[in-house]
């Protein structure tokens, strides 16, 4: 290719040929959207026994048998595959690549992308990597779009950039480390908390939001993503939990962080407690902060999207007479991210993905609110309604913990599939009220973020 910026309106003759390695969810999203773009030559793979089947009518992209078929053809190449099988991938298509090509990886943890490109790669093919900080079935428009230039010169990002400009969402840039420190300080500790969320409530049995529990306002919030995130790929979780070692740490302090409360809640230790968490609070959402208030809408926004209500009368009712909860999950996160001196809110700007804001948000309001905060503490202590939720959710946390330790991604696989099969049923229900809810918050930060209000108090 030369020097010069490449943009889809070019003839087909002219323009850069696009390869993708895997064409799973995310590879899928990056076919359509690039199509849609009006980028003309894009050359997709997936596991060769999969190639009839992966045929597609899109224009412009042309269905190959394997890898070798994109390397040896494409200037830049994306590799779409499960975090697990990126250095195997490479090992086997990484050697085919083009002379002078650009490859990146769509990984979610970068540290063995990052190896297995530096060992399988020729030397004369440049390395700039990509990450889309949401789901495939999130619109890249506006969402963070984290670029690696590692082993590449401008002209090579630049190339990047022209390809993926149409998708809309914000350049950040980034090292190939400082990307997994990021990550983690976002995702893991949330992930944690949501899986966990899922497996107790399928050790109770019980789906809580159809008896009148975990409904309105920010709970709609916990099973709204709980939902999300059983709905998606286990080995998207599993992968940036096991392969990243900042995020390692991060699950076994939330499941430390669980426990010590719990204890302190059994204890009836309100004075020990409510100073922790205070401690925690103005630690991690310090006082006058940056201005800026939660990204998270008014509770009675927040209660439309709430699961399983028949009627917005019949909810509001429910969400009246709902007992008053501890919010094991979300103290537990600010006390863990306290504990390690991690800052989140500072990511906030640059690389949050879209649940990262809204469980960030949930947080925010929780902490920034001393009435809630001292009802949460008060309902730790004093009502037993949550009591028995919030036992099998230290468990839970303690097990996904030691999982992840284990770093065996067998074990994840089993315990994530036997909970997202109990809750199969309600996906299709949360895919379509959570993306309304997703949308509704995104749209309305987007918004005072364009009037330079930023994030909100209200
Ligand atoms: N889903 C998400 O929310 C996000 C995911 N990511 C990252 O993107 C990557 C892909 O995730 P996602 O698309 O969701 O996962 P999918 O499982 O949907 O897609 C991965 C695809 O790659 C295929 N694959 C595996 N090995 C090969 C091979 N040798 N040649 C060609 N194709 C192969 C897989 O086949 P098979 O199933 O048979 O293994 C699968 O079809 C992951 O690293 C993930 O962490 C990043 C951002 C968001
Ligand atoms: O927003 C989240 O945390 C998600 O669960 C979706 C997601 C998963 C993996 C990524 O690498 C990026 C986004």
């Amino acid at each position: 290719m030369s020097g010069a910026h490449v943009c889809p309106t070019a003839p087909p003759e002219e323009q850069p040929c696009i390869g993708l390695i895997g064409m799973g969810e995310m590879g899928g999203m990056y076919a359509r959207r690039l199509s849609e773009a009006g980028w003309k030559r894009i050359l997709v793979c997936d596991r060769p026994a999969r190639f009839e089947a992966s045929v597609m009518s899109v224009p412009g992209v042309t269905v190959v048998q394997d890898g070798h078929y994109v390397s040896r053809a494409a200037d830049f190449i994306v590799y779409s595959v499960e975090a697990e099988f990126i250095d195997a991938v490479v090992a086997q298509y990484g050697p085919s690549t083009k002379v002078g090509a650009v490859v990146g990886g769509q990984t979610s943890v970068k540290a063995p992308e990052q190896k297995a490109f530096e060992k399988y790669l020729p030397s004369d093919v440049e390395i700039v990597s990509c990450h889309s900080l949401h789901g495939p079935s999130v619109s890249p428009e506006g969402q963070p779009l984290v670029l690696i230039q590692h082993r590449a010169s401008d002209r090579s990002l630049r190339l990047v950039e022209d390809i993926l400009r149409p998708f809309g969402s914000r350049y950040v840039y980034m090292a190939y480390e400082e990307h997994d420190v990021v990550t983690a300080n976002t995702q893991a500790v949330t992930h944690a908390a949501f899986l966990s969320m899922g497996t107790a409530w399928h050790a109770s049995l019980s789906y809580p939001w159809e008896q009148g529990l975990y409904v309105g306002g920010i709970e709609t919030v916990k099973v709204n993503i709980m939902l999300r995130i059983y709905a998606n790929k286990w080995h998207v979780y599993a992968g940036l939990a096991i392969l990243n070692p900042s995020a390692r740490i991060q699950i076994d302090q939330y499941s430390q962080s669980c426990t010590e409360i719990f204890k302190l809640m059994l204890e009836g230790k309100k004075d020990a407690l409510k100073e922790r968490l205070f401690r925690a609070r103005d630690k991690v959402f310090p006082a006058g902060g940056n201005g800026k208030c939660p990204i998270l809408l008014s509770e009675s926004i927040l209660d439309q999207f709430t699961l399983g209500s028949k009627s917005t009368s019949q909810s509001s009712a429910i969400i009246k007479s709902a007992p008053p909860n501890s919010h094991l999950s979300i103290l537990a996160m600010v006390d863990s991210w306290a504990s390690l001196n991690i800052l989140p809110l500072g990511h906030l700007a640059l690389a949050a993905t879209p649940i990262f804001r809204m469980w960030i948000g949930v947080a925010e309001a929780l902490c920034r609110s001393e009435e809630k905060l001292n009802r949460a503490i008060d309902a730790a202590i004093s009502d037993t309604a949550h009591r028995s939720d919030d036992l099998e959710f230290v468990v839970a946390a303690r097990g996904w913990s030691q999982c992840v330790s284990f770093g065996s991604f067998k074990l994840y696989e089993e315990r994530f599939k036997h909970t997202a099969e109990f809750f199969k049923g309600r996906f299709l229900e949360a895919t379509v009220v959570g993306g309304k809810m997703i949308k509704t918050i995104l749209d309305d930060a987007a918004l005072r973020e364009k009037e330079g209000q930023s994030i909100i108090t209200r």
